[in-house]
């Protein structure tokens, strides 16, 4: 759209353009030290708020609240200080749009001038276009009333302030109140838009031709210069399998839209509902298959909320240009304080004899009990988990023995084995911790569980297809093993409501747990917090670091605008990329490029002046997988 074509724009200003009521905070600053402050400050609150619900006629409102607000003339300097702090962010976000439109948009409001003008000043709109009321003070400079004369101190006042306008065109009007609606339903304005980032009132929403949550969808739907690419609302995020709240809070207080779904989704499900999402967050059951990401139309990332990502496609996400992350360490200590109460726990034979007490049987005997403290334990998988485990059990008195297919640090006094079977043969306590990888698959079998010592105990807390659990069952119900702890399973039901099904129930000395290793509360937490941060920055700034599928990169912030293009790794992209960029004579502020087995990934920072047809030209980059403007 050209500039000529803006429609005049009407903007109110209390808890429209600033978050708040500029008398709301009047009162706040007035009555600093009041016995009564916060009464009276909540009286004047009600009052706002019946005005502006029409509940109470405008002129009301205004003659009530000022009668309790006893302020003076020297709050004011303190009053715009406070609402210069407290601007709507996304009117501060889009601060360069006002100065691009002079005389084409109004402030109207019924608030005061003596604090609108100095706090709309800031984004280049004069005081001529400033329309507002204006205080009266007595000669001590307290504040006694409004100036009757004056329209907007009147019950109709925006209407008739516009009647007096008499703008031609196409009128446009942006506001939370009803009194903003009336002006277009007396035919002033063409448009009524309710602004809903700081309030919604459910009798303008109602009314308006459109809802609109920042300012950035205002200018999106009409095609108008803003800051970001895309509102932030339109961003739509589908949390699984109960992840922990904290997430949904902080991807609404982006700005996202969020829905939450309790349990998992199978594959049909989740094809059905991953239309038009942009982020998806599951934990460790529901599958990321290629069917799902083939109906993904929108899909910009995945947060797995916990350490495993072997339920998902990452070439697959990869080849579409889905980044994905997950959450390292979050219960990474969790997991193994699990591990470590079910070592002692199944060295003293706890499940047995705490079912025969609840049989009412007393089993007093030592047999088959033993310490933990000199005993060996062997670390299959010597990662983040294995690790940790590692030097709590040296803590214990344990000797460690680990075998991994990395080559890993050794910890303390741990001994690395140079194969899985020697390490099976030499110890009393075996625990899994290798990652999901499918060539994990049945890792442990019937040859494994044989080359145990006799009476030695197994753990899985890594994942199910790990292991043969048909060859576990049948070690155990020969007696080979003395016991097992087993959290993860080939299936596993999706919800608490389903039951639970495995040839290990009812088997002696064995401790099941329905895949709890990472839920506590400290890890859920973390999680909550750690995955939508690096989704964020990934979104907001083309920071990868540490997602596990991309190739890890990160630019400085700096003022320019930022480009970030996911390709297939064939060579030349990179310099297509910029020549597109040296024919239009643009000017690369820094660039990065990495790439990996499938893509590559390049974030380039340009300065401000470019034309919309370069951003179609590059999105048409031959090997293009998506390309997106960050700011
Ligand atoms: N039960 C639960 O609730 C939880 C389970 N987990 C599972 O634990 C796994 C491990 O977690 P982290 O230690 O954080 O991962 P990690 O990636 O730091 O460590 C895994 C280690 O296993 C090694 N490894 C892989 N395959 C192997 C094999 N065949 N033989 C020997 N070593 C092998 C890798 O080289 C790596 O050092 C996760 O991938 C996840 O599947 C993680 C958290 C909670
Ligand atoms: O972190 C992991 O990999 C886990 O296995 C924990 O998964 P969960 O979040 O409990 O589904």
């Amino acid at each position: 759209m050209a500039k000529r074509d803006l429609p005049y724009l009407i903007i109110d200003f209390d808890s429209t353009f600033t978050q708040v009521e500029g008398l709301d905070e009047l009162a706040d600053i007035a009555l600093q030290g009041h016995p009564d402050r916060q009464k009276v400050v909540g009286d004047i609150r009600a009052l706002t708020d019946s005005g502006m619900n029409g509940s109470i006629s405008f002129s009301e409102s205004l003659r009530r609240r000022l009668g309790l607000l006893s302020a003076r003339r020297e709050h004011l300097p303190l009053l715009v200080a406070q609402l210069k702090t407290k601007v709507s962010d996304s009117i501060v976000r889009n601060r360069d749009f006002f100065a691009q439109f002079p005389g084409r948009i109004y402030i109207v409001s019924s608030g005061f001038r003596e604090f609108i003008e100095p706090v709309v000043a800031d984004f280049g709109i004069p005081a001529d276009y400033v329309l507002a009321n204006t205080f009266t003070y007595d000669e001590a400079g307290n504040i006694t009333g409004f100036d009757p004369s004056n329209v907007l101190s009147r019950d109709g006042g925006k209407i008739e302030q516009l009647r007096q306008l008499n703008l031609p065109g196409d009128v446009y009007v942006l506001g939370d109140g009803y009194t903003d609606y009336q002006i277009r339903e007396a035919g002033l304005a063409n448009r009524f838009y309710a602004f809903t980032e700081n309030v919604t009132r459910d009798a303008v929403v109602a009314r308006a031709d459109e809802v609109v949550p920042s300012f950035d969808e205002f200018l999106y739907q009409n095609k108008l210069p803003m800051t970001l690419s895309y509102p932030k609302n339109r961003i739509r995020v589908l949390l699984l399998e109960n992840i922990e709240p904290t997430a949904e809070k902080l991807f609404r207080e982006e700005g996202y839209q969020v829905e939450i779904v309790q349990g998992g989704l199978d594959e049909d499900e989740l094809v059905a509902r991953i239309e038009g999402v942009s982020i998806l967050g599951i934990r460790s059951k529901t599958n990321v298959t290629q069917r799902v990401l083939d109906a993904a139309n929108r899909l910009i990332a995945v947060g797995a909320f916990c350490i495993g990502t072997n339920q998902i496609d990452l070439v697959g996400c990869m080849k579409k240009g889905v980044a994905v992350f997950n959450a390292p360490f979050s219960n990474t200590r969790s997991v193994v304080e699990l591990a470590l109460s079910e070592i002692i726990a199944l060295a003293r034979r706890l499940p047995e004899k705490s079912e025969k007490m609840h049989q009412g049987e007393w089993d007093k005997s030592a047999k088959g009990a033993f310490e933990v403290r000199g005993k060996k334990l062997g670390i299959i998988g010597y990662g983040n988990i294995g690790t940790q485990l590692s030097v709590v059990a040296e803590a214990l008195g344990m000797q460690v023995f680990y075998y991994d297919i990395a080559e890993k640090l050794q910890l303390g006094n741990a001994h690395k084995v140079r194969t899985l079977h020697e390490l099976l043969q030499q110890v009393d306590i075996v625990t899994l911790h290798v990652d999901g990888r499918p060539s994990n698959t049945n890792l442990f079998g019937a040859e494994e569980f044989a080359l145990m010592k006799p009476g030695a105990i197994f753990l899985n807390n890594s994942r199910g297809h790990v292991v043969d659990v048909p060859a576990l069952a049948a070690a155990l119900r020969l007696g080979h093993l003395g016991g097992a702890a087993v959290d993860v399973f080939p299936y596993e039901p999706k919800t608490n409501s389903e039951a639970f099904e495995s040839e290990l129930r009812g088997l002696p000395n064995v401790l099941l747990t329905p895949h709890i290793g990472g839920s506590t509360a400290e890890a859920q937490r973390n999680i909550a917090e750690f995955v939508p941060e690096r989704i964020m920055q990934y979104i907001n700034s083309g920071n990868t670091q540490q997602s596990v599928n991309f190739p890890n990169i990160q630019l400085p912030d700096q003022q320019a605008h930022r480009l970030i293009h996911i390709h297939a790794n064939v060579p030349g992209v990179l310099a297509r990329i910029n020549n597109v960029l040296a024919n239009r004579h643009v000017n690369i502020l820094g660039q990065y490029l990495k790439t990996n087995e499938h893509i590559g990934y390049v974030i380039t920072d340009i300065d401000k002046q470019y034309e919309p047809e370069l951003i179609d030209e590059l999105r048409h980059v031959e090997h293009t997988i998506k390309f997106r403007v960050l700011y």
